[in-house]
This record gives structure tokens, sequence and C-alpha cells, in this order.
């Protein structure tokens, strides 16, 4: 599970950019944040990733509190939450098979296991053929499926997409949702930030929205909200 309490991030001083917010979402569980630009959500996934800290407030994580987390164990944590973003963030000079093996191999798997794994999670997303091209050989809707699999190669608790389709035509953007359904119905944790108003109203999934900083409607089965 991830509980947020009384969060609020400061950048600069005086100006939150999360002011106070609070929230549960539970293990399984199907989320997208929604809001206009700056209104928090990418500052809430980096808070989740640990790659900010909080000015005020409690995240816990999977019963963590992230705040009294020791250093060493936050690339531990990390290894347990896949993250997607809207420029896919590949390795250019590697294949795509590396770009998947090298998120196993920072996490000290036998090759062995990574021989397997690789492909597995290459074959989840459709791209079983594709394992020997580079990255700039692949369509954007390609390389986003690529981002995917590396994202799920680990099998993490948690899936954290910040505008995964932002860069994506409408077909494509339909796929990469159906990918992060499916990984949700694996039974990991899938929080997506997005834009993507066609997409949050057809699937009818837990829908956040966020405005200057605060959480305006949290809604079970929701649509796009607009807050102007
Ligand atoms: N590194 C930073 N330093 C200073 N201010 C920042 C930083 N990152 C974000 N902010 C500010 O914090 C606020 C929230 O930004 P954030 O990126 O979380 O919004 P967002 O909802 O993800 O926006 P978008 O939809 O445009 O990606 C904005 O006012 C932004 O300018």
């Amino acid at each position: 599970m991830i509980e947020l309490k009384e969060i609020t991030k400061e950048y600069s001083k005086g100006i939150a950019a999360l002011n106070g917010v609070s929230l549960q979402i539970k293990q399984g569980e199907f989320v997208f944040v929604v809001g206009d630009s700056g209104s928090g959500k990418s500052t809430l996934i980096r808070l989740i990733m640990k790659e900010l800290e909080p000015t005020s407030g409690t995240i816990i994580v999977n019963g963590q509190n992230l705040e009294r987390m020791k250093h060493r164990k936050i690339a531990m944590y990390r290894r347990n939450i896949g993250v997607v973003f809207q420029d896919f963030r590949l390795l250019k000079d590697r294949n795509i098979y590396e770009n998947i093996a090298f998120a196993q191999r920072v996490t000290e798997k036998p090759t062995r296991v990574i021989k397997q794994k690789v492909p597995a999670a290459l074959s989840l997303v459709g791209l079983a053929q594709k394992y020997k091209s580079f990255p700039k050989e692949l369509s954007g809707g390609e390389q986003q499926r690529v981002a995917i699999a590396r994202a799920i190669v680990n099998e993490p608790a948690i899936l954290l997409a910040d505008e995964p389709t932002g860069n994506l035509d409408p077909k494509n953007s339909w796929e990469i949702m159906k990918l992060l359904e499916e990984a949700n119905e694996r039974g990991t944790t899938v929080l997506v930030v997005t834009h993507n108003q066609e997409i949050v109203n057809e699937m009818q999934k837990r829908v956040i929205t966020m405005n200057k900083g605060v959480i305006v409607s949290d809604e079970k089965k929701g649509g796009y909200k607009h807050e102007n």
C-alpha cells in the first residue's frame, strides 16, 4: 500500500508544489492522477520513488516509512518500483535485449535468470522478435513498450507511469494503457499520471484530480475533470 499523510513539498520556501496531500492506494489498485500542468503530479511520483523528500508529512510504502529508510536501502526499495516516462528513456547505444537485461543486472540476477526473464518480458509487450534492434530502429509506441518491459521485468509491486502516452498517437496510447492494465491484472499496483482524457473517461478507473498542489477530487470510477 502507498500512503501519504499530509504531504507538503516546497521547492522554494513558501511555494508549495504539494500542499497537505493525503491519500491511500491499496495493493493492486489502478489509479489515474490528472490535473493541470503544474498541479503537482510529477512531484507526487518523485516523492513515492524517494527521488525527493517532502518538506513535511509522512509517506509509507508497503509498510516502510520512507523518511526513516536508510540510504543504503533506497536502491533496493526502487527495485520494487517500475517506472515509465513520457520520453521512454532507453539507452540509445544498447539494443533492446540489453536495455532490459541492464535493469536485471543491477539487481545482480544470475545470467541464467536474465536469459529467461528478458524474453518473457518482451513477449508480454509483443516485441519478442525485436530483441536485437536498437531504440532508434523502433517506433515511438514500440520504444514505450520496451520501457514497459523494462519496468515490469522485475515484477515490481508498484508501477509508476508519468505521462506514458504523451508522445504517442491514439492507437499506440491505447496499446500502452492495455499493457499497464495487464500488469495491474497480474497484481501490480499501477499509478498513471496522464492528460489523456479519452483514455481516462473510457477506462473508468479510480481518478485522483489535482489542482495547485491539492487533491480536489478522488473518484472510485471516475472520468477526466476540468478544474478551470
Ligand atoms: N525541481 C523543481 N524546482 C522548483 N520548482 C519545481 C521543480 N519541479 C517542479 N516545480 C514546481 O512545482 C509545481 C508542480 O510541478 P509538477 O512537475 O509536480 O507538476 P505536474 O502536475 O507534474 O505538471 P505537468 O503536467 O506540466 O507535468 C510547479 O509549479 C513547478 O513549477
